[in-house]
């Protein structure tokens, strides 16, 4: 029987979570903070971890930190605000299973925690993924290509570079596509019979990331106990993928252009080096040498080709694409028969901004034709901030006063909803102390909190 923890601070939410889990079969064990949640980690065994993202000591991540710490790999699913879903999107790449949007709908808890517990999402759950040609998955190679000007565009480069040998980095923001880009590079090249390696950077230890980079020698540390071989040599004559390159370190960093430069890698503990010849595709959302921890050698040596993803937002053009690709898969997977979207799901979707990119868009899809069981599929099976959001654009926006737009209470409910959501931060999400501090009583602030969407 499946062992779930389960790290949540709401009490009564926690205690209704547990009971519904138990009467599913499971066992959980509840914690309701991170230092409680990580010490359970320490003494027993569990094979999935359900956490909130805002907790009283910090944030649901900060378990998923130490597991990797622990050198321990558990599916983790966050649960998340509505607010926080461009976080709980970034944060499927520092390893996290899945995100599921509060308010929980039972159905859809129960989908993602079997999907998780079966190892089955599209998502990866380990630190390292490889397909070879010969036996590459069928759902690795569908995929829509888009005709928009940015995907003719974007498609226009990975054709261009894939059969060169450069080194590409793909920048975009979190969930547009950046791995898919990278496995159509790889597809498209000379080395697509050979196999491709995709390392998550974000997932890896500080301490373990040269060993599974570069492999260990037997006894080159504690915990050495076998030769390792190391994802450069795995990836011989193929594509090395690496996500997320801007959370490798500086040390890990130098080894790389080492590599990259003398295309030679020397194991952890090993005096003799060994010679690779590996493609590397990196990818980032981040602004590498903005950041100030990037190096600006390596930097330039991955970067002989850039590949810019667009965000779904600036390629409308190719959202119908999307939805109906999503709406089909989900039906094969669900067995269920969507074939219709109610105009106000189409509203809803057009006008929403999608921060969460693709990944987001598959999941609303998902826990849509989850919860819609005819053919026709309606509003009321998207989340409901989400809908929310989209009916009441004017108070959940920042709006700054001007004089083309005068009106005095909107911009007053802005500020408002504004210093709540900094002062909410300043209290760590305390939502006592942030009454204290607006001195307001925690009431009022429930009720400012409802009425301006703020989780
Ligand atoms: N062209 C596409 N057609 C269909 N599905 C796609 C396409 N591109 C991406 N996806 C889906 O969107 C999701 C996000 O894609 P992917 O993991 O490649 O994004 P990413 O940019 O690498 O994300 P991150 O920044 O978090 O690493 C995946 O579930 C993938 O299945």
């Amino acid at each position: 029987m499946a062992n779930i923890l389960l790290v949540e601070d709401d009490t009564t939410f926690a205690t209704i979570l547990e009971n519904f889990l138990k009467k599913k079969g499971f066992e959980v064990v509840v914690k309701y903070s991170v230092k409680s949640g990580i010490e359970a980690l320490r003494n027993d065994t569990f094979h999935l971890i359900l956490l909130d993202y805002r907790l009283g000591d910090g944030i649901g991540l900060d378990v998923v930190d130490a597991l990797r710490r622990q050198g321990k790999v558990i599916p983790s699913i966050i649960m998340t605000s509505f607010n926080d879903v461009r976080t709980a999107v970034k944060a499927i790449r520092q390893g996290v299973f899945d995100y599921i949007t509060k308010p929980v709908n039972p159905d859809e808890l129960l989908m993602v925690v079997n999907e998780a517990l079966e190892g089955k999402s599209a998502e990866r759950i380990t630190t390292v993924s490889r397909i070879r040609e010969d036996n590459a998955d069928a759902k690795d190679l569908d995929f829509v290509e888009g005709t928009s000007t940015a995907a003719r565009k974007l498609h226009e480069y990975i054709a261009l570079v894939a059969p060169t040998d450069m080194s590409v980095l793909i920048r975009g923001e979190s969930g547009t596509g950046k791995e898919y880009v990278a496995r159509a590079i790889h597809q498209m090249s000379m080395r697509a019979d050979k196999p491709f390696v995709s390392i998550d950077c974000g997932t890896l230890s500080k301490e373990l990331a040269s060993s599974e980079l570069f492999g260990h020698i037997k006894g080159s540390f504690t915990g050495a106990l076998n030769d390792k071989t190391g994802q450069f040599v795995e990836a011989s004559g193929g594509t090395l993928f690496l996500d997320e390159i801007g959370n490798l370190s500086y040390d890990v960093q130098v080894k790389l252009l080492r590599a990259l430069q003398e295309r030679t890698i020397q194991p952890v503990g090993a005096n003799k080096t060994i010679n690779v010849d590996v493609r590397v595709i990196a990818a980032t959302n981040e602004d590498l040498l903005g950041s100030g921890k990037f190096r600006e050698d390596l930097y330039h040596r991955i970067n002989e080709f850039e590949i810019i993803v667009p965000a779904l937002r600036d390629r409308r053009g190719d959202f119908q694409q999307f939805v109906d690709f999503f709406v089909m898969k989900a039906n094969n997977e669900l067995g269920r028969e969507v074939n219709e979207l109610a105009d106000e799901v189409d509203e809803i979707f057009n006008a929403y901004d999608w921060p969460g990119n693709l990944r987001e868009l598959k999941n609303v899809i998902k826990r849509m034709v989850l919860l819609s069981p005819g053919s026709r599929a309606e509003a009321s099976a998207l989340p409901q901030e989400m809908v929310y959001v989209i009916k009441n654009p004017i108070t959940i926006t920042d709006q700054v006063p001007s004089a083309d737009n005068p009106d005095l209470r909107l911009h007053s409910e802005a500020h408002e909803r504004k210093l709540i959501l900094d002062v909410l931060q300043k209290a760590k999400y305390n939502k006592s102390k942030a009454a204290q501090m607006l001195n307001i009583d925690r009431k009022t602030l429930y009720n400012k909190m409802e009425k301006y969407g703020i989780e």
